[in-house]
Parts: C-alpha cells; sequence; structure tokens
C-alpha cells in the first residue's frame, strides 16, 4: 500500500468543475490527433455520414408507407416501379448503416488502443525525466497512479466524445424535421428528458466521491489480494501462518465495498425507473397529438410514422446525449490528472550551457558544508558535510543504520541536489556539468539493486543498456564481478531468465543476484564508481576476491563503497565515518585505529565476534 488517500468524500465535484474539466478535450484531442491523424480523419467522416442515417431511414419509411397507401386508394394497374425504388433504398441504408457502425466501432478500437498505448509511452517519458524526490511526494504518486490507471478510461472517453458529437448532429437533422411539423412538441421532449440528466449528474458526483474516498481502502484490498497469492510472499504467508487472517481483512474491506456500491446503486436504479417513467410519459403525449393530427386528416400515413419515429429517435438520443455528458465529464476530470502529471517538471535537469564532465577527473569532489534533508522530514539526513574524495581515491563509508551513508552518495550521483552547501567538481559545481554524461562517468550499485526478471545478460547490460548486444562485454563484466562461473552453470548460460514470473525462470541466491549487480557496475567506463553495500550478501571467500579485483579493476579511477564489514572496509584508502548524518572522522585505517575514535571502537567491536 502505497500513500495515504484524501479523506472519504472528497472531492465533490460540481456542475462547474465538470464544465471546467471540459477544457480538457481539445488537448486530449491533439493528443489523439498526433497519436494517429489518418485515423481520427477517417474516423469523423465516417460519423458525420453515419449521423444522417437515421433522418434519411426515417424519410424512406414515410415515402414507402405513403406509396403504399396511395396504391390501396388506386383501383386497377398499377406500377410497382416507385415503391420498390424506394423499399431498395430502405435497404441500401439498413445495409450502409450497419457496415458504418462497424467499421466506426474497429477505428475506434484500433484508435483507442493506440491512444492507450501512446499516452503510456509519454507518462514513461515524462516519468523518467522527474527527479527521485518527487516520486516520494505522496500527492505525486497520487497524480501519477491516477494518470496510469485511467489508460482504459481514456479509450472509452475517446469514443464517447465521438458518440456525443455524432448524436448531436443527428438530433439536429431529426429536430429539423420535428420543428417543420411542430417546435411545441421539441419543448415537451426537453422538459420530460432533464429531470433525468440532473438525477444523472448527482448520481455520479456522488459515485466520484464514493470512489475518492474508497482509493486508498481499495489500494489496501490491491495489496492484500497480492500479499495472499504471490511468489514474492507465499513463503513467510505460509511460514507464519497468514492466510486465514489475510482473507479475513480481505473480506472485510470487500464487504464493506459491496454493502456501500449496492446501497448506492438500488438508490440509483430506482431514480432511473421513475425518470424513465417521466419519459415514456412525454412520448406517448407527443405521440396521441400525432396520431389525432392525423386522424382529422392533417397528416398523412406516411408523415405519422415519420413523426412518431422522429420523436422516439429523439427522444432516446436526447437522453443519451445527456446520460452520456456526466460521463463525458467525469472522464475530463480524469484527464486533468493526466495533463497535471505531464506539467510536472524535474529540477536537476540539464544546465543551460552545460560544462562537459571532466576526462579525466583532476582534483577530485570538494563537499562543502553540504546539507540535505528528504522532502516532508524536519531531520537533516547529511549535514555540515565538509571532504574530498580525490581523484583516484578508494574511499569507505561507515555508520550505524540511519548515519546517511546511501543519502550521501545519492548527493555525489546528482539524483538529489543539496539543500545546503554544494558539491564542486574539479572546482565547479556539480550542478554545472551535462548531466546526461555525468550519468555515464558516475556508476552506481545501491544495496536494493533491482532483480530484473529478464535474462542473464539483459541483467547485466542494464548497466550500460547501450551495449545490449555486446555479448563480449558483457561477459567481461561477468568475469570482473564472478558473475560468469554463475551464468556458465545455467541451463541457459547468459540466455538464461531469471526470476520466476516467466517461463522457465530461475530464482538466485542473494549472493548470485549480487554478483549479476556488480557485473553491470563493470559495464561502463565510469570514473567514479559506487558500491553500496555490494557485498553484504557474499561469502567470505567470494567477498575477498570481489575486493581483490575490484582494487585492481578500478586502479585510477574514484570509488566509494558502503559496508558494514569492516575487512572490506579496511581495504580502502581511506574511510569517512559518520554519525547523524554528520562528519565523525576521517582517515586511512590506521590512522583511524591509531585514534582510538569511534571507528576504532566499531573495529574492535566486530573483531571481538570472530574471536
Ligand atoms: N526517501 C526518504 N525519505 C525520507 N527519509 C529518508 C529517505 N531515505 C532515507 N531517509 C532517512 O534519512 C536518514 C539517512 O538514511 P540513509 O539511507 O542515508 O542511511 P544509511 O546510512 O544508508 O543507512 P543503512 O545503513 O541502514 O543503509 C535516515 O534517518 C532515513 O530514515
Amino acid at each position: 500500500m502505497r500513500r495515504p488517500n484524501r479523506k472519504p468524500g472528497e472531492p465533490d465535484v460540481n456542475f462547474k468543475e465538470r464544465m471546467a474539466a471540459l477544457r480538457n478535450l481539445p488537448a486530449f484531442f491533439r493528443l489523439v490527433w498526433q497519436t494517429s491523424p489518418w485515423l481520427t480523419a477517417v474516423n469523423a467522416l465516417l460519423r458525420i455520414l453515419q449521423s444522417a442515417m437515421p433522418l434519411a431511414m426515417l424519410y424512406t419509411g414515410k415515402l414507402i408507407l405513403d406509396e403504399v397507401v396511395r396504391m390501396t386508394q388506386i383501383k386497377g394497374e398499377q406500377s410497382f416501379l416507385h415503391l420498390w425504388e424506394f423499399v431498395a433504398l430502405e435497404f441500401g441504408l439498413v445495409i450502409a448503416t450497419s457496415a458504418l457502425s462497424r467499421v466506426i466501432t474497429l477505428i475506434d478500437g484500433l484508435l483507442g488502443e493506440q491512444v492507450a498505448n501512446h499516452t503510456s509511452v509519454r507518462i514513461m517519458q515524462h516519468a523518467a525525466m522527474l527527479d527521485l524526490d518527487q516520486f516520494e511526494d505522496s500527492a505525486f504518486y497520487d497524480k501519477l497512479e491516477r494518470a496510469r490507471q485511467q489508460t482504459q478510461g481514456r479509450t472509452v472517453l475517446l469514443s464517447q466524445v465521438l458518440s456525443q458529437v455524432q448524436d448531436l448532429i443527428t438530433m439536429a437533422f431529426l429536430a429539423a424535421g420535428l420543428l417543420a411539423f411542430s417546435p411545441w412538441l421539441i419543448l415537451l421532449l426537453v422538459v420530460s428528458v432533464v429531470p433525468a440528466f440532473f438525477s444523472e449528474t448527482y448520481f455520479n458526483d456522488k459515485f466520484y466521491a464514493l470512489a475518492w474516498g474508497q482509493t486508498s481502502d481499495r489500494r489496501e484490498l490491491d495489496y492484500i489480494r497480492y500479499l495472499g497469492a504471490s511468489d514474492e510472499t507465499v513463503k513467510e504467508v505460509k511460514i507464519f501462518n497468514l492466510s486465514d487472517y489475510l482473507i479475513g481483512r480481505f473480506k472485510r474491506l470487500s464487504d464493506k465495498f459491496y454493502h456501500d456500491k449496492k446501497q448506492f446503486s438500488v438508490r440509483y436504479h430506482s431514480w432511473a425507473v421513475f425518470f424513465a417513467i417521466v419519459g415514456g410519459a412525454g412520448y406517448y403525449t407527443a405521440y396521441v397529438f400525432i396520431i389525432l393530427d392525423t386522424v382529422r386528416g392533417n397528416l398523412s400515413i406516411g408523415d405519422l410514422a415519420f413523426l412518431g419515429g422522429s420523436f422516439r429517435q429523439l427522444r432516446s438520443l436526447l437522453e443519451g446525449v445527456l446520460i452520456r455528458f456526466t460521463s463525458v465529464t467525469q472522464g475530463a476530470i480524469y484527464l486533468r490528472d493526466l495533463f497535471e502529471f505531464f506539467e510536472i517538471q524535474p529540477r536537476i535537469i540539464q544546465p543551460q550551457q552545460a560544462r562537459p564532465f571532466p576526462d579525466p577527473i583532476r582534483e577530485g569532489f570538494v563537499f562543502e558544508n553540504v546539507g540535505f534533508k528528504y522532502l516532508n522530514s524536519e531531520r537533516w539526513a547529511n549535514r555540515h558535510l565538509n571532504f574530498t574524495l580525490h581523484a583516484g581515491e578508494k574511499l569507505a563509508l561507515v555508520g550505524e543504520n540511519g548515519a546517511g551513508k546511501t543519502t550521501l552518495v545519492k548527493l555525489l550521483a546528482r539524483l538529489y541536489d543539496p539543500v545546503e552547501g554544494r558539491i564542486l567538481l574539479d572546482g565547479h559545481d556539480l550542478r554545472e556539468y551535462d548531466l546526461v554524461q555525468l550519468r555515464k562517468q558516475v556508476g552506481v550499485i545501491f544495496q536494493d539493486f533491482l532483480r530484473y526478471q529478464m535474462t542473464v545478460s539483459q541483467n547485466i547490460a542494464v548497466g550500460n543498456i547501450g551495449e545490449l548486444e555486446n555479448e563480449e562485454m558483457i561477459t567481461t563484466a561477468a568475469r570482473k564481478s564472478m558473475a560468469d562461473e554463475l551464468a556458465q552453470r545455467l541451463p541457459g548460460k547468459y540466455e538464461q531468465m531469471l526470476g520466476r514470473r516467466f517461463h522457465q525462470g530461475v530464482d538466485l541466491s542473494g549472493g548470485e543476484w549480487q554478483k549479476i549487480a556488480l557485473a553491470r557496475a563493470y559495464m561502463k567506463d565510469a570514473q567514479l564508481l559506487i558500491l553500496d553495500e555490494p557485498t553484504s550478501a557474499l561469502d567470505a571467500r567470494a567477498e575477498y576476491e570481489v575486493f581483490l579485483r575490484f582494487a585492481d579493476l578500478t586502479k585510477g579511477k574514484s570509488a566509494v563503497l558502503i559496508s558494514h564489514r569492516f575487512s572490506t572496509v579496511r581495504m580502502a584508502d581511506r574511510i569517512l565515518v559518520l554519525e547523524s548524518g554528520e562528519l565523525k572522522e576521517i582517515g586511512s585505517h590506521d590512522e583511524l585505529l591509531a585514534r582510538g575514535g569511534r571507528y576504532a571502537e566499531l573495529f574492535h567491536l566486530q573483531a571481538q565476534g570472530y574471536r
């Protein structure tokens, strides 16, 4: 479960907001047009054609009826030519209508799919640009989630808006016919349908509020569902016998949803039935008037059929349009989340006149009174940091859990910018350097590195994805990190699928995964390599070898190592001890031991454990 959501019942959308949300539609249609101009244009054209069909058919029906009546009134030999022409015309129109509606559905589906894919790609592109700390902000995260989840809704919205326009045109055609006969019939129509519209809007708002109120509970439900049945959780669920507890929690929540939904739906549908009766009464009042006028001889039988048909269709179209209006505005409100998400801009961006990243680094990184605190946190995760990471130096960071080691390396890799002070690289602020080059020249393997459910070679290549096809580079990197031996043992070698999610995937042990992750570090020729607890799961021999190799393989390069094992730490040139985010001491292993400070204390503590 991710973030707390808004309070139940919030936000209650009113009519004004609904109308305001419609302003997102032009931007939406620009997006649709960009996705496929060709399909959009054809779709629009066919829909205009389709919208004239109902009137054409009703009118042909009238012609047929009038012709039949005329023929029954005349005695003697008669020509059927006209009648068959009309029938053929109506037959043609029927066929054209169903063909058109098929083609329109087809294009809607294709276009919807393309729009969904195009939007997903844009969301991914935009998310990739954004800063790490933006992902840690709950309001941002909610927005991203909603922008992402509504992909399917947008496909529906597309055809809804198009159908809405099409129906409005059809109505204009039909209304023109009715208007010529009797304008007040139109008035009657509006009066009989409008209450249903207000009822629909009212219940839609209520439903939106209900859905909003349930968002965080729904997430909890999804989370419990995931806990209850997934490859990653099954082990603990079995060992701790959690399934009954989880099922109980799931049932309690889902029962509550069911209860809320039932209450809502019963009220909603009861009112819908009532308003359908009102609408029906309106229609029959009008129909009676038309019948009476026909009996009086003012209208032909054909007119009766035409007007009755027009009125009936107009009523159901109007009802449909009004009801659809609420769901269109609903969709437009969700669009607002999407466009607001696109408007979020990253702060860590490529500088206007970027300085090329030095190659080689001459002086190194200088921390000048660097301080950093996380968003929504009052505590400084790092503060008053003053030290130099010299070019070519191997620096180890030690400190207790939460001391700020990972935060420090995130600052070094410019995943965050300092809140206080600055970091200089060869005399210039890190913020002035080309960001793309910086990402290439600073390699980081985090303690919570990703275990991609992909092949061994893809898992290594993510360290430098441009070299995905470079087998030699991948195997060399694997040899350096000792992942090669592991790959050779697997049935599929480098093409072996890892993880259990996909066909014939195999899972690895924690240490084996670390070897794979370490290989990523060797995939690029970075000048600064940061390893955040890279060997915590390796056995003693593997760890020893990794570090012997590491020193050798990173000769002339700078490196930062985070580790809780002092056997690893002591191999570094210097060691920086952090305490509550601040620098406690810095020096070589021997210097720090001689000083008898915190490092010496921690070192002896760990050494004691081995005696
Ligand atoms: N994304 C975050 N948002 C808010 N606070 C955070 C975040 N990440 C870390 N912190 C806090 O910042 C402080 C420093 O965390 P950091 O991860 O740098 O510690 P660390 O020394 O690497 O710890 P460990 O040895 O457990 O890995 C901690 O108090 C932690 O709770």
